[in-house]
């Protein structure tokens, strides 16, 4: 596979100069900043009480239970948008600005960057299978709790960084407190490269793996984007970056750009899904198998 050439997207103007491209709102689907954590909200109870059980459960330990449990994908064989149909079902409990389903999300996500990109088809297909991992919240996947499944994400095996959100409810983790971990780079090797980090349990990792399971033929910054989408300390603070290597930093300005989509297309516009299905059909038709193992 060819190494990709940096996202630019053509700027397009109607006759009197307005932008066609995908805008960047003020405020979220609430009237509030994008991702304040710490301001009062109709969110602010729930969202904190899934970070304060993440924070405290996610450990080097658990991760390796859990990767044990969900890497055997055993679950059941499933179509991409069969499974996209579940999160209907799902609302995130860790995200301060949305909470329409998520099959709206992927969706908004996925046309945001159609706008911008419309020739780049598999930016469009890695935007509506972003979150798909959050799955394994439905009953039918055995429902995990939403601290395994949702959150920012960061590595494990080694110190955690003060910029992750709720910094201070790593007090409640034994890692913490564990020498092995807690100085340096805990148990990792300078510039080894992100795919060594065990990152905390989630959707990302789990979608991630069931892509590479599944031998989509998505491009490498497809998988980059998907594995790391949640890693915010990372992409957005420059926390742990003297684990990446070479791969790491051509693969990083796409995440970059699909972070945009990623925030800052949550609204409460609702999208016409059946209107879309045919397009995104197509999409999974050229880059997955008709059915997954899950
Ligand atoms: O609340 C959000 C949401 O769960 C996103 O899907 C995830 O990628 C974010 O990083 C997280 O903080
Ligand atoms: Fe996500
Ligand atoms: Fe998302």
């Amino acid at each position: 596979m060819e190494m990709p050439i940096l996202p630019v997207h053509s700027h397009h103007c109607d006759e009197g100069g307005q932008e066609l491209g995908f805008v960047v709102p003020e405020s979220n689907a609430f009237g509030k900043d994008f991702r304040s954590y710490y301001t009062e909200g109709e969110r602010k109870s729930v969202v904190e009480e899934t970070y304060r059980k993440n924070h405290a459960y996610q450990t080097f330990e658990s991760v390796q239970r859990m990767r044990e449990k969900h890497l055997c994908f055993n679950k059941g064989e499933m179509g991409i948008w069969e499974c996209a149909e579940l999160l209907n079902d799902i609302v995130d409990e860790s995200d301060p600005d949305l909470d329409v389903p998520q099959i709206e999300h992927l969706l908004q996500t996925a046309e945001a960057i159609r706008k911008d990109y419309p020739d780049q088809d598999w930016f469009h297909l890695t935007a509506f299978i972003h979150d798909l991992g959050k799955v394994l919240l439905h009953p039918k996947f055995g429902q995990s709790p939403q601290w395994a499944v949702v959150g920012d994400t960061f590595p494990v095996g080694c110190p955690f960084d003060k910029s992750i959100v709720h910094h201070q409810m790593f007090l409640n983790n034994p890692d913490t407190w564990d020498p092995k971990y807690n100085t340096g780079t805990g148990i990792y090797q300078e510039g080894c490269g992100f795919e060594k980090l065990f990152m905390s349990w989630g959707h990302d990792e789990y979608m991630y793996q069931v892509m590479k399971e599944n031998k989509s033929t998505l491009p490498p910054q497809a998988y980059f984007i998907i594995h790391y989408h949640s890693f915010y300390v990372m992409h957005q603070e420059g926390a742990y970056m003297h684990f990446m290597n070479d791969l790491d930093r051509q693969m990083l300005p796409w995440l970059q750009e699909f972070n945009k989509y990623d925030l800052y297309s949550k609204s409460t516009v609702r999208t016409d899904v059946e209107k879309l299905k045919p397009y995104y059909q197509s999409l999974i038709h050229k880059y997955f198998p008709e059915k997954l193992r899950w």
